[in-house]
């Protein structure tokens, strides 16, 4: 459809700009028509599936189609486009004009009345406010005025009553004599025609607006000829063309095929063969210890077997079954390699190195003594401990003909370190012209005497190894006979030690090497690895591997030369970052399973890291109230549970049968009660009574508690005052070894111990293990309970939790995720706050208090 351009006729007094004014003023008359751009029909889709597809496509073919963007246009806007283009026409002599036909016609137009009647004053203001109302279209204004309805009176008096300000306007005027400019620059280039004007800028905002909201798809050639086709053949070429358009733009992205899930296991390992395949050893597997070894000779002869059987091991334990064959000698082409065991606690770990390495040097050290073996564990107990197995052994083989017993040293800082020194060295003078001229030459260089700088070894200080220098150093200025030398020797055979004190020795004990050592065992080894007390692995491994004479290592009846290393623990690390620094050189792991671990699938085995001992039972109970903490455990102790073992009720028997480990706090908290709880408890009187008493092991988080503990269970409990014992870090270690030999004589019935002893110690006749204040670790969990039902025992282990321990208790330590337990965890209840009695326990606990705290202050007194 086309409009042809209608020029104003000559005479016409009433200028087209009025018109403007007119239709802005009522916006109800439609805008007229512009004429300048036609546009192609698009007939809607046919199906519903099309329909939505067509939404975007007259967009796409629509060619400055101005008339239907126009009457796509909501209407109100439709008004605002129209006053715009108007105000743009207006010059101020027009206006002038205007405002006045128009007053004289305002008394018929309500809007200009009510405009005016706002607004007030004389006829000079209301031509201002006129103006003004044009030139608030002009500037875009109009969003407000088009809601509010372009002729409202309220919606322009609010507009126009801050325009009416002098600052203001004089802004005005200023736009005016722009728009001015503006206007005769348009009128121009539109030769004078406003209707021109108005579908021009209409084109301008519609194409914008069409480009704005365009669809990806490039037009086609197709559609860029479409001009020059008839609107009929254009209406078909629309139709057919179209979908193809539209699909394109909302096809959905071609997506790759989805990938089959592999749910096959790899074929590939990422650990270790080693580590991933450990041997494993079922826990019912004893065996004669005559059965190991591939000759009599090379193994366990029935006289030494029966010398076991004299000190109590009848047999061999299941991880001795493992571990002995593996490090005893063997004649195999494959060439025997470093152990490593993951066993529970007490299950025999230390009779299952000491007896194959103790053989070892009786067997093959005929002439000397050298230090051949170094056992490392972390605290001083285990040091003394594993010397009387290491003693028992040694005794055993000499009085089979060994060639030599072995000398047994300890170096764990119990005593001074010059006195550990003489223990382990022998100092005398030899007669030796060769060593004392190398002596003098070193002595020379040293003050600068002697500038020859040939490299001979013994001439100089080996840079390399710093504490050894520094050592040399000081002995070549001892004074020494003609032709004499110091030389040293070495006492021991075995040296059992703690890491830092091995250090101590390595780097100021004068002639004490490690040149000569063919076995190196670290017990407890995950903490020993996991701390590196002071690098001693970076100190001691390093001299492992080196050594000043050739053959020193030798295993003389297997084919095997160098350090054989054993590590042990009931909960080995598998950290190959840990493992890395012993140097490991074709390790085995041997792993004992739990009880339950036939029973299993493979992955659940894999899966849990530790297990317990088979005859373990383990309970826990709830500390409603931690203030009171200590009531609790008294509680405990006095229940037949515990101290009162000739109680009806010996075993533990569960709060709530229902209930399970993996319980939560809420099903703890269960108010049923039950029935033999409320039995009568047999209080513990005399010593006499005392001595049909269980032993207690109660386990703190720190020294501090320890004592505290310790001394308000006597004020509590006078009773029990004689027969408790403490062990902490800071008690001499005299009293701590008179301590545990009082206890495993049955003086002392209840240990209440940090950490110190939570691994390793070996009381074979402890009955309870107390958890008072919940372990730091999972490990440190399994160490604690593990000092009962040692060597297939029973034994049972108490933790006492408050609510904020309660979920890391039951969904961790108790779960069966993480660690082999033959029976799950039970819940036990005892201290019964609604009883009356329970105030009266409350009000001793608080005497015992403060009593304590009078005690501490009289300490810090006298201290
Ligand atoms: N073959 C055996 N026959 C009888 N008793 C044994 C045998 N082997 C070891 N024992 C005893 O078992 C107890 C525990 O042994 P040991 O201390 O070596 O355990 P462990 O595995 O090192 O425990 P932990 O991990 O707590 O250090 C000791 O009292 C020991 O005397």
């Amino acid at each position: 459809m086309y409009s042809r351009y209608v020029p104003p006729p000559k005479g016409d007094s009433i200028p087209s700009n009025t018109e403007s004014i007119v239709s802005s003023q009522l916006p109800q008359v439609p805008p007229k028509p512009q004429p300048t751009a036609y546009a192609r029909y698009v007939p809607p889709p046919k199906s519903s599936q099309s329909t939505s597809l067509h939404v975007t496509a007259p967009q796409h073919v629509r060619f400055g189609g101005e008339e239907e963007a126009d009457q796509e246009e909501p209407p109100a806007k439709r008004v605002k486009l129209v006053q715009n283009e108007a105000a743009i026409q207006l010059s101020d002599q027009e206006i002038s004009k205007k405002s006045k036909k128009k007053k004289r016609k305002s008394v018929q137009s309500d809007v200009t009345v009510d405009s005016t009647a706002t607004v007030g004053g004389s006829g000079g203001e209301e031509i201002k406010v006129q103006i003004e109302e044009h030139e608030d279209i002009a500037n875009g204004l109009e969003d407000t005025k088009t809601q509010q309805g372009p002729g409202s009176p309220i919606s322009q008096a609010e507009k126009l009553s801050p325009l009416l300000e002098e600052p203001k306007a004089e802004e005005a005027s200023k736009r005016r004599d722009k728009k001015k400019k503006k206007k005769t620059k348009d009128d121009g280039e539109s030769s004078g025609h406003i209707e021109d004007s108005i579908p021009l800028r209409h084109k301008a905002i519609l194409e914008k607006k069409a480009k704005s909201i365009q669809k990806a798809p490039e037009p086609t050639p197709e559609d860029i000829t479409m001009d020059d086709v008839a609107p009929e053949a254009d209406h078909d070429a629309s139709q057919q063309k179209t979908p193809e358009i539209e699909l394109h733009g909302l096809e959905p992205i071609p997506q790759p095929e989805p990938v089959a899930v592999d749910t096959s296991t790899p074929s590939y390992e990422t650990l270790p063969p080693w580590l991933a395949s450990p041997i494993r050893i079922s826990q019912g597997s004893f065996a004669p210890f005559t059965d190991f070894g591939l000759s009599p000779e090379l193994g366990i002869t029935p006289d030494i077997a029966e010398r076991l059987t004299s000190k109590g091991y009848k047999q061999a334990f299941a991880i001795q079954t493992g571990v002995i064959p593996l490090l005893l000698p063997n004649h195999c082409k494959k060439m025997q390699g470093d152990v490593l065991v993951s066993a529970a606690t007490g299950s025999g770990k230390t009779l299952a190195y000491t007896l194959p390495m103790v053989r070892d040097i009786s067997q093959s050290s005929r002439h000397s003594t050298k230090l051949r073996a170094l056992i490392v564990v972390p605290t001083r107990e285990l040091v003394r401990q594993v010397q009387q197995v290491c003693e028992d052994c040694a005794g055993i083989f000499a009085l089979d003909g060994a060639k030599r017993r072995p000398r047994i040293a300890m170096a764990m800082g119990s005593q001074s370190f010059e006195h550990e020194q003489t223990f382990l060295i022998e100092r005398e003078e030899i007669y030796d012209p060769g060593l004392y001229r190398q002596k003098v030459k070193r002595l020379a260089r040293l003050s600068g005497q002697d500038q020859d700088t040939s490299d001979d070894e013994d001439s100089g200080y080996n840079t390399e190894d710093e504490e050894r220098d520094a050592i040399r150093r000081r002995e070549d200025k001892l004074p020494t006979l003609p032709d004499h030398v110091i030389a040293y020797k070495s006492k021991v055979d075995i040296l059992i030690c703690t890491p830092g004190r091995l250090v101590e020795h390595i780097k100021f004990t004068p002639g004490f090497c490690l040149d000569f050592v063919r076995w190196l065992i670290v017990d407890e080894a995950d903490k020993l690895l996991g701390q590196n007390f002071q690098q001693w692995l970076d100190i001691v491994i390093p001299r492992l591997q080196s050594g000043e004479r050739i053959g020193t290592r030798n295993h003389k009846q297997s084919n095997l030369s160098g350090v054989r290393k054993v590590i042990l623990s009931a909960t080995m690390t598998r950290d190959l970052d840990q493992l890395e620094g012993l140097k490991l050189r074709r390790p085995n792991l041997v792993v004992l399973e739990g009880t339950k671990a036939q029973d299993q699938a493979k992955d659940d085995v894999n899966q849990q890291e530790h297990s317990l001992p088979g005859l373990l039972e383990e309970a826990a109970l709830k500390v409603s109230d931690a203030n009171l903490k200590p009531l609790f455990l008294i509680d405990l102790l006095r229940s037949h549970y515990v101290l009162n073992k000739g109680g009806d009720a010996d075993g533990i028997t569960s709060e709530d049968d229902g209930t399970s480990s993996s319980g939560t706090d809420s099903e703890m908290d269960s108010d049923v009660e039950p029935a033999d709880l409320k039995k009568p408890v047999k209080p513990f009187k005399t010593p006499s009574e005392a001595q049909g008493t269980p032993t207690v092991l109660i386990f703190t988080k720190s020294n501090e508690t320890t004592l505290r503990l310790s001394r308000l269970l006597s004020l509590l409990a006078p009773t029990l005052e004689p027969f408790i014992g403490t062990l902490t870090s800071t008690t001499p270690y005299t009293s701590r070894r008179d301590t545990l030999r009082s206890f495993n004589t049955g003086k002392l019935r209840i240990i209440v111990a940090s950490d110190l002893v939570a691994r390793g110690i070996d009381l074979p006749s402890l009955d309870h293990v107390i958890n008072y204040d919940m372990p730091s670790s999972i490990a440190s969990y399994v160490h604690r309970v593990g000092r009962t039902a040692r060597a297939g025992n029973t034994g049972k282990a108490w933790t006492l939790f408050t609510n904020p321990e309660a979920r890391w208790f039951w969904n961790e330590v108790a779960s069966e995720k993480i660690i082999q337990r033959n029976k799950p965890v039970e819940r036990i209840r005892i201290t019964e706050e609604k009883e009356d009695a329970f105030d009266d326990k409350v009000a001793a606990y608080e005497a015992a208090l403060q009593k304590l705290g009078q005690e501490a202050g009289q300490g810090r007194h006298k201290g």
